[in-house]
């Protein structure tokens, strides 16, 4: 009989809080994290280095397909240092011009493909959890607990200035909102894997929540499903 390791796959717009609450919920449980949405920005910025077209479908597939990167974490639930062919770029992928350029990657079906065995090499013992755009609807269909993690644009916009302003980013609030909601767009109007809540996903409005209510919330939803073993 095989044994099914769990799954807690949480999907949602940019801003919303999935990574900063699937990493707390990975630290919690001691189960280990895939950060999807870095993958593809991770593309983005290896096609700028290489100077790939983010329009060139077959060179990013190409690209993808041989991406020399890894995660580094101490232990499951530690943070992770990203290695982009031998250079440390955890922080150099986080800014608005790489997640615009992922956003656009991430459009072209042959990129979602190459990226697919990739990401679910990620499911190991004792457990996952999956943050993107589709990680309950396409990668992990089959997973135990689904989050879709919503709030409002101006309160992911407002997020966001405060990230990137605290790491000493010169940011503007208004192009900011802008850049959201292009991205929102883009990333649900696509024809492949769009950003979209899986059927069976719950849906968490985390507007009026704080980062610990959110966490709260999901963990009684690993309770009634008796997930953390
Ligand atoms: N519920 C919340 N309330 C207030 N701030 C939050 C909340 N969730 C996340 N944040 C903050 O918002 C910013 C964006 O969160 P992040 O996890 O990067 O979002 P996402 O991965 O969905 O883009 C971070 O600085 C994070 O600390
Ligand atoms: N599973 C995923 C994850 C991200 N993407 C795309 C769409 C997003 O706009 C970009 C960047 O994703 P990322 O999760 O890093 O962005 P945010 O932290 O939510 O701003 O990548 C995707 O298409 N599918």
């Amino acid at each position: 009989m095989s044994i099914q390791i769990p799954v807690i796959a949480i999907d949602g717009p940019s801003g919303s809080g999935k990574g900063t609450v699937a990493g707390l919920l990975a630290k919690r449980l001691g189960w280990n994290l895939l950060d999807s949405g870095a993958l593809y920005r991770l593309l983005a910025f290896a096609a700028r280095n290489h100077g790939v077209d983010l329009t060139n479908e077959e060179a990013l597939k190409l690209l993808a397909a041989h991406l020399d990167v890894q995660f580094v974490a101490a232990g499951p639930g530690q943070s992770q240092s990203i290695i982009l062919e031998g250079e440390e770029v955890t922080d150099a992928i986080r800014n608005e011009q790489v997640g615009a350029g992922a956003s656009q990657v991430a459009a072209l079906p042959a990129v979602r493909e190459a990226l697919l065995q990739r990401q679910r090499a990620f499911l190991e013992a004792p457990g996952l959890v999956a943050d993107g755009r589709d990680m309950g609807t396409v990668v992990f269909p089959d997973a135990p607990l689904k989050i879709f993690l919503t709030a409002s644009a101006e309160e992911r916009a407002r997020r966001r200035y405060l990230q990137l302003k605290g790491k000493g980013q010169d940011v503007n609030l208004a192009s900011l909102l802008d850049e959201i909601r292009e991205r929102d767009e883009r990333d649900m109007q696509r024809a492949v894997a769009p950003l979209k809540p899986a059927p069976d996903a719950i849906q968490l409005d985390s507007t009026e929540l704080s980062i610990e209510q959110v966490l709260e919330c999901i963990m009684s939803e690993v309770a009634d499903r008796d997930l953390a073993g």
